[in-house]
């Protein structure tokens, strides 16, 4: 439709133009059939390139926030985030009263070693589905890197949030995949954190703490939860 107007647009000034030209009529009829029929194909590549960069923008922006194999943030998007959501709190005089959990995965190499790379990212991609299924907007799930990850719980409890914690663990115990048509059972421990503050500095600070406790976790022997004591070294 709109490469025909444009086409009929064109060729209606052409005409005009060509009137005042000494050309045999002939000729202009030749012209015109000409620019008639190239007019519209060339406007039509117009609007598919138009088109196709345009979708090429939301595919860019994609993989600059999303991470391709798990479907969670980036690390550096999640700092955007969580940063432009405490500067809000903080112009809104609201006190932030946020919870976060630092999860790894238990012995992805000795999966990785068994099941191979394959198997080790069917592992990745269902434990995010599984975090991506129990973390509601506007909380947040990051890959930090590797099989690490950060869950982000805005105005949460630290009770509510180590609740949601043990949910995930709880889908995980109950979710066997199958890969090559072997069981390939995981887990993974998860350290819980609160913070008030409302600058990127209270937020690291939080992820630090949770960091703690995760080892804390990994040194007893894995798949559980533990909690940052405020003493805690
Ligand atoms: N399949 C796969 N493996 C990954 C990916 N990213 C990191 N890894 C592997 O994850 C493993 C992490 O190893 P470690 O940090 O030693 O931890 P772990 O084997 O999970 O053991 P613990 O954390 O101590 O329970 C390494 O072998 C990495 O190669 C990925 O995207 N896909």
């Amino acid at each position: 439709m709109l490469s025909t107007l444009l086409a009929i647009t064109f060729n209606f000034i052409l005409v005009e133009l060509l009137d005042y030209s000494y050309l045999p009529e002939q000729d202009i009829v030749i012209i015109c059939i000409i620019t008639m029929t190239v007019t519209p194909l060339l406007s039509w590549y117009l609007i598919g390139l138009f088109f196709k960069i345009d979708v090429m923008e939301v595919e860019m922006a994609k993989l600059a926030t999303i991470d391709s194999l798990t479907n969670t943030y980036h690390r550096g998007y999640f700092y955007q985030k969580s940063d432009a959501y405490l500067s809000t709190l903080s112009a809104l005089k609201q006190e932030n009263q946020s919870a976060l959990l630092v999860l790894d995965l238990d012995s992805l190499k000795q999966i990785n070693d068994q099941f191979g790379h394959a198997g080790g990212d069917a592992v990745l991609i269902e434990f995010s589905r599984i975090l991506l299924d129990v973390v509601k907007k506007p909380n947040m799930v990051a890959r930090l890197g590797g099989d690490e990850f950060v869950v982000l719980f805005t105005q949460t409890s630290l009770e509510d949030a180590q609740a949601f914690a043990f949910d995930i663990l709880a889908r995980m115990r109950s979710t066997t995949l199958e890969f090559n048509g072997q069981p390939l059972s995981f887990s993974a421990s998860i350290g819980v954190s609160s913070f008030t503050g409302d600058d990127e500095q209270a937020l690291d600070a939080a992820i630090k703490s949770a960091d703690s406790a995760l080892y804390d976790v990994k040194r007893a022997g894995r798949n559980d939860v533990a909690v940052y004591k405020k003493n805690q070294a």
